[in-house]
C-alpha cells in the first residue's frame, strides 16, 4: 500500500483522485494538501506540508503555479519523488522543474490521458511528412474555470511538433489584432473556454485543397487522474529525473 500526498486536494481534480484513490487498493491519499487546509486520512493534522512527519512515498500535484517552488523544496528536502500535473507554470518554473529532477524524480506532464500521448506521436509522424508544406494550427477547447491559455497540452502538442521541423517555429496565439497574412513558419494556438468541456485539443494541418485533423477528445477527468496515479506508483524507487507519459507506457509494454 503506497502512501501518497495530495496537493490541492480541494480542488476539481483532487476531488476525482481522491474517489479514484478510493477503489484502489494499492495506494491511498495519506494526506491532501491545499492552499488552505490539511486533509489526512488517517494521520494527524499538521498545519502544513512542512509538519508533515509520516512515511509518505510520492506527492502528486494539481494545483496552481504560485504553489511549484514550495512543493519542489519540500519534495527534494524529504527525497519524494513527484508528479507535476499544473499547467500554466512560466518558463523559469519549467527549469525549477527540470534542475529538481536531478536531485528526485519528477513525472511532469500537462496532460496524464493516454490518448493524448498517442496524439502527440501522430501529430509528430504527421508532421515529418506534411510540415514542409501544410500549415499547422493547434486548437484547445475547455471550461470556463480554467484559469490558463493555452492549456499545457496545447504548448506540449506544440513543442512536439517542433521538434520534427527541420526549423524552429514561431507559436501565434489567435490573430485577433493581426493585419497580415500568415507567416509559413508559424504554429498558430487557440484557446476557446466555456461550460464544462473537460479538454479538447485538435491538430489541424492545412494544404493545399487537403486537410488532416488529428483530435483527441477527454470525456472525464478522471483519465487524468487514473494517469496521475499510475505516473505517482510508477515513480516510486525510481533514479532522479524527468520522465513522462512516454516512459509509463514504454513500462507497460
Ligand atoms: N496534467 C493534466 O493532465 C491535468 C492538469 N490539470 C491542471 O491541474 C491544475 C488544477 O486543476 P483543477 O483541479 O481543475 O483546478 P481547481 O482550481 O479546481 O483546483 C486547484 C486547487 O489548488 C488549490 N491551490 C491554489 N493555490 C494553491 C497553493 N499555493 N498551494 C496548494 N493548493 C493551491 C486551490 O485552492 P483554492 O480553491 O482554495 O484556491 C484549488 O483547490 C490546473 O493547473 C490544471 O490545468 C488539470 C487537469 C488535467
Ligand atoms: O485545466 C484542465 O481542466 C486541464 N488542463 C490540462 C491542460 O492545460 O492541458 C489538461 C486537460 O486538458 C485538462
Amino acid at each position: 500500500m503506497k502512501n501518497i500526498l495530495l496537493n490541492g486536494c480541494n480542488g476539481k481534480m483532487g476531488q476525482v483522485i481522491t474517489s479514484c484513490v478510493e477503489q484502489r487498493s494499492d495506494c491511498r491519499i495519506a494526506a491532501g494538501f491545499d492552499i488552505n487546509t490539511t486533509m489526512l486520512a488517517d494521520y494527524p493534522v499538521f498545519s502544513d506540508p512542512e509538519g508533515y512527519t509520516d512515511d509518505a512515498d510520492v506527492i502528486i500535484d494539481f494545483s496552481h503555479p504560485s504553489a511549484l517552488s514550495g512543493l519542489l523544496a519540500f519534495a527534494k528536502k524529504r527525497g519524494l519523488p513527484i508528479v507535476v500535473a499544473t499547467t500554466g507554470l512560466s518558463p523559469e518554473q519549467v527549469e525549477e522543474v527540470k534542475e529538481a529532477s536531478k536531485k528526485i524524480p519528477v513525472f511532469y506532464s500537462g496532460n496524464m490521458s493516454l490518448g493524448i500521448n498517442l496524439l502527440m506521436e501522430l501529430a509528430k509522424k504527421a508532421t515529418a511528412v506534411l510540415g514542409g508544406s501544410f500549415d499547422i494550427e493547434i486548437v484547445e477547447q475547455h471550461h470556463n474555470q480554467k484559469i490558463d491559455a493555452p492549456s499545457g497540452t496545447a504548448l506540449m502538442l506544440a513543442d512536439c511538433i517542433s521538434s520534427a521541423l527541420p526549423e524552429q517555429p514561431r507559436y501565434v496565439y489567435d490573430r485577433h489584432s493581426q493585419r497580415k497574412k500568415r507567416d509559413k513558419d508559424e504554429i498558430g494556438i487557440h484557446s476557446i473556454r466555456g461550460g464544462t468541456i473537460v479538454g479538447e485539443h485538435e491538430v489541424i494541418f492545412a494544404g493545399r485543397d487537403e486537410v488532416v485533423t488529428l483530435s483527441h477528445s477527454a470525456h472525464s477527468k478522471e483519465i487524468f487522474a487514473t494517469g496521475s496515479v499510475n505516473a505517482a506508483l510508477f515513480l516510486i524507487g525510481k533514479q532522479p529525473g524527468l520522465y513522462n507519459m512516454g516512459d509509463l507506457v514504454a513500462s507497460k509494454n
